[in-house]
Formats: C-alpha cells, structure tokens, sequence
C-alpha cells in the first residue's frame, strides 16, 4: 500500500435489487446474517469512517423491509429510490449526492448492497492507492481457476488465458463528474453497464484494478450467504 493519506469520499449503495437468484422470501439484502440484515453489516462498513462525506442508500420504492431496521433513522444515511436496473439505481444515487454539495472532483466509492463483507483494509488500500489517480479503479481479484470458453452445446471450446482475467467487485471508485456523465450517457445510449467501471470503459477510460480479498464475495445465491454465515462464526 501507498503512504498517501486518504482522502475523503461519497458513498451510494445500491440496494434496489429483488435477489431473484437467491429465491428467498425478500429480498436479500434483507436476510440474516451473524443476527442482523445483510444490509446492516455493509452500511457498517463505511458508516464509522472518519473521510466519509455522506452516504446515499438507493432502495426500492416500496421497500416495506427498510423502515423496519433500527438504522432507519441514522441521519447519516441519506435514502433515494432506485431504478429498474442497478445503474439506474446509482444514477439516482448520484443525483442526490448532488444535492448534497458533491463537486465535480469529489470521489464517489459504489459498493453493492450484497457485499457486507468488505474488509476496512480493502477500503482502505483502494483509498490510498486510488488518491492521486486521474481515472479512479476498483478493487478485483484475479481469475484463480482455469477458465474455459463453451460451445452452444457446453462443450469446451478452448482454454482461456487466466493471466488477463480479473473479476470485478465493489467498492468502485471515481470521480463524481465523469461517473455521473459517463454512466448517464450509457445509459441514454442503450449500453448495459453492469458495473461502474464499465460505463467508464465507455466513455474511453481505463480504470485501475486493486487486487482486493476474495472473500469480498457478493451474495447472488443461496450457497454464498450459506459460505458468509459459516465464516461469520469463525470470525466472531
Ligand atoms: N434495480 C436494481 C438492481 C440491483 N440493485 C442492487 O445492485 C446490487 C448488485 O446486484 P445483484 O447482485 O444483481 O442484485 P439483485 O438484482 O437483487 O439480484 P438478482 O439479479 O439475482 O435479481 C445489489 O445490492 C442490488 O440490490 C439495485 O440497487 N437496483
Ligand atoms: C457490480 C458487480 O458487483 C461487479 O461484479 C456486479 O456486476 C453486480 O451484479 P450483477 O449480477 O452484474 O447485477
């Protein structure tokens, strides 16, 4: 890790999301994990924070779960509603983080509702290692397996060269101007952007991969949140 002070920054969690693949009663984030929500242990993450600006929640319009949770009424948490996809969800974060008082300069760290297990020290090092980056980045972990390309059939077709290959997570980090513009013009013109980094790839940029823990896992299906209990128990 860099000795680059850390800068202060923005925080939007996206959390508008249904969990489809998790086939749960609610949506995941929603669900227990260690006695608490999913969402309560990532909004811990960043909440505490001494450089934290202000943090913006994007939920679901009709979100019945949230107002439920003691945190509800932490006047840190600034709510938004989200969208249909989960970059129009962060498109909105970023409008209200707007009306907050963020300039164009401002760094904005994106980081999923369902991933609450981000380690302070992964926040940190991407903090530190991002501060005097024209672009910004985003931590990720290399490709670990052997990586096959498959046919129609789900037949290999060939072996692909892991050496290049990286999976994005979150926290994404990037300056408040050219994320808002380059997510809102991708999405104006009809590209998918799953991540951040993507609508900056768009829009010419090439962000910055931070090799972070691999255990900074998402919760997309049941096994995962099965995995993250298991290890909550070790860890506590
Ligand atoms: N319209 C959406 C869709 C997703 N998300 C959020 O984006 C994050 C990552 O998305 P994903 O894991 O795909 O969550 P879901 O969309 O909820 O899951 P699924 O695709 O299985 O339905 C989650 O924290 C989710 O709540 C969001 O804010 N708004
Ligand atoms: C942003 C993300 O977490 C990066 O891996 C991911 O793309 C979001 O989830 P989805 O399954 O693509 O909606």
């Amino acid at each position: 890790m860099t000795t680059t002070a850390l800068p202060p920054f923005w925080v939007v969690i996206p959390a508008a999301g249904i969990g489809s693949r998790m086939r749960a009663d609610r949506p995941k984030q929603y669900l227990q994990l260690a006695g608490r929500s999913i969402l309560e242990h990532t909004l811990d993450c960043f909440l505490d924070h001494p450089q934290l600006k202000g943090l913006v929640l994007c939920l679901a319009a009709d979100d019945p779960f949230w107002p439920a949770l003691p945190g509800a009424s932490d006047p840190r948490i600034q709510r938004v509603d989200g969208g249909g996809e989960r970059a129009d969800s962060v498109l909105n974060g970023l409008l209200h983080l707007r009306e907050l008082g963020a300039q164009e300069g401002d760094w904005v760290l994106v980081h999923d509702a369902a991933r609450p297990n981000l380690a302070r020290t992964d926040l940190d090092l991407l903090l530190a290692e991002l501060a005097n980056d024209p672009v910004g980045g985003l931590l990720a972990v290399p490709a670990r397996d052997t990586l096959k390309r498959a046919g129609a059939d789900g037949r290999v077709q060939e072996t692909v060269d892991r050496s290049v290959i990286w999976q994005a997570y979150t926290p994404q980090m990037f300056h408040f101007a050219a994320l808002h513009r380059a997510l809102a013009d991708a999405l104006v013109a009809g590209v998918a952007v799953t991540d951040e980094a993507s609508a900056l790839e768009w829009a010419g940029l090439s962000p910055r991969l931070i090799e972070g823990r691999a255990d900074n896992l998402k919760i997309t299906r049941p096994e995962d949140l099965e995995w993250l209990r298991q290890r909550w128990v070790l860890k506590t």
